[in-house]
């Protein structure tokens, strides 16, 4: 059987429709217009390309978009400053600094300086913590926005077995404290895992964030499972002929092999059209909650975790 194919980019519209939502009630009731702003740091053209999404998303939705874009030998000192001025800004309510940083740049320091209520990011060690012993957080968007999909798919994901490959503090670890939360039995994986085929084999729910094009082959798939793929390789195409200055032309692919995992899986998110957009819409949820709960004021229901 053919996997159900979860259409993130779908699901990720919806997300923004609510957000949408929440944003003209705050507009029409409160006066308030929730506001995001992203520091990106340097050149890097794949974060170019996403702080653009995000700032054209942030606008459509009816925020406030602020965007700091810094030279790539910006100081430390200098950036902290940014930093500090965007905490104490009350246009502000939620800053993200696109990740990664510049090599001299401390990126601990950088981002536990953002004020916790602010950090839609949710990589705070305050956030964290929080998130850790069941306590309301700001939640990593990118989990989350596994988390919402999963929710949808299975209903209840209590008792299922979850197999999360890979253990970074921005997807592995906080996707495994969401599926925790939701009562799954979960075993995080990664590059010292003995088995790793056998590990996944036990798993109903399989979240691969690794970031190794198409690693995850069909046959360590259990029939039926929901495959969670979490992977943005750029990989070269030379089928798709070659640019205009002569190189090979790329697409992306994710951490699973999508053609033998959808033959075994009940079902599966592509890349892309899947965990990407869910990522940027939870930025713009996020952004909404941290707003409301700046003002004392309700918080969008179905939006958190
Ligand atoms: N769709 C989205 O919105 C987002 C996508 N991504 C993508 O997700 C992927 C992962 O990102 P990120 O978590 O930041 O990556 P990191 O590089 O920080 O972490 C990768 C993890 O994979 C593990 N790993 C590496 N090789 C293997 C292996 N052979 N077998 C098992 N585990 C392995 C590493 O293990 P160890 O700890 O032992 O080194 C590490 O824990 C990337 O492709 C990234 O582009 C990231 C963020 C958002
Ligand atoms: N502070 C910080 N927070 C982040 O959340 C963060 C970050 N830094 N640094 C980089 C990673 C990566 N990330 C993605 C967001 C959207 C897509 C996305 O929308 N992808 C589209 C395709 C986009 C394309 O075509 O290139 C898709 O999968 O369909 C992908 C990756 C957020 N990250």
């Amino acid at each position: 059987m053919a996997a159900t194919i979860i259409d993130g980019k779908g699901f990720a519209a919806t997300v923004r429709e609510k957000v949408a939502a929440h944003v003209a009630r705050l507009k029409d009731e409160n006066g308030i217009t929730p506001g995001l702003a992203v520091v990106l740091v340097g050149e890097d053209p794949a974060s170019q390309v996403y702080v653009r999404a995000k700032g054209k998303q942030t606008t459509e939705v009816g925020m406030n978009s602020y965007e700091h874009k810094l030279e790539a030998d910006t100081s430390e000192a200098d950036l902290l400053a940014v930093i500090d001025k965007l905490n104490n800004d009350p246009t502000v309510h939620g800053i993200l600094v696109q990740l990664p940083l510049p090599k001299h740049l401390n990126e601990d320091l950088i981002i536990n300086s953002v004020a916790p209520a602010k950090d839609v990011d949710g990589f705070h060690i305050s956030n964290v913590g929080l998130l850790g012993t069941g306590q309301k957080s700001m939640v990593p968007c990118t989990p989350l926005g596994c988390l919402m999909m999963l929710r949808d798919h299975h209903g209840s994901l209590s008792g299922l077995n979850a197999v999360v490959i890979g253990r970074s503090n921005i997807v592995g670890k906080p996707m495994a404290q969401l599926l925790l939360g939701d009562s799954c039995t979960v075993t995080i994986a990664h590059s010292r895992t003995k088995d790793l085929a056998d590990v996944v084999r036990r798993a109903d729910i399989v979240v691969a964030a690794v970031g190794r094009a198409e690693m995850v082959p069909g046959d360590w798939i259990k029939q039926g499972a929901t495959v969670i793929d979490v992977g943005i390789n750029r990989i070269e195409a030379p089928e798709k002929g070659l640019k205009e200055d002569g190189s090979v032309k790329t697409r992306l692919v994710g951490d699973v092999d999508f053609v033998s995992c959808s033959e075994r899986a009940g079902a599966i998110t592509p890349v892309p059209g899947g965990v990407g957009p869910m990522t940027i819409a939870c930025l713009l949820a996020n952004t909404v909650t941290a707003c409301c709960r700046a003002n004392g004021l309700a918080e969008p229901e179905g939006l958190t975790a």
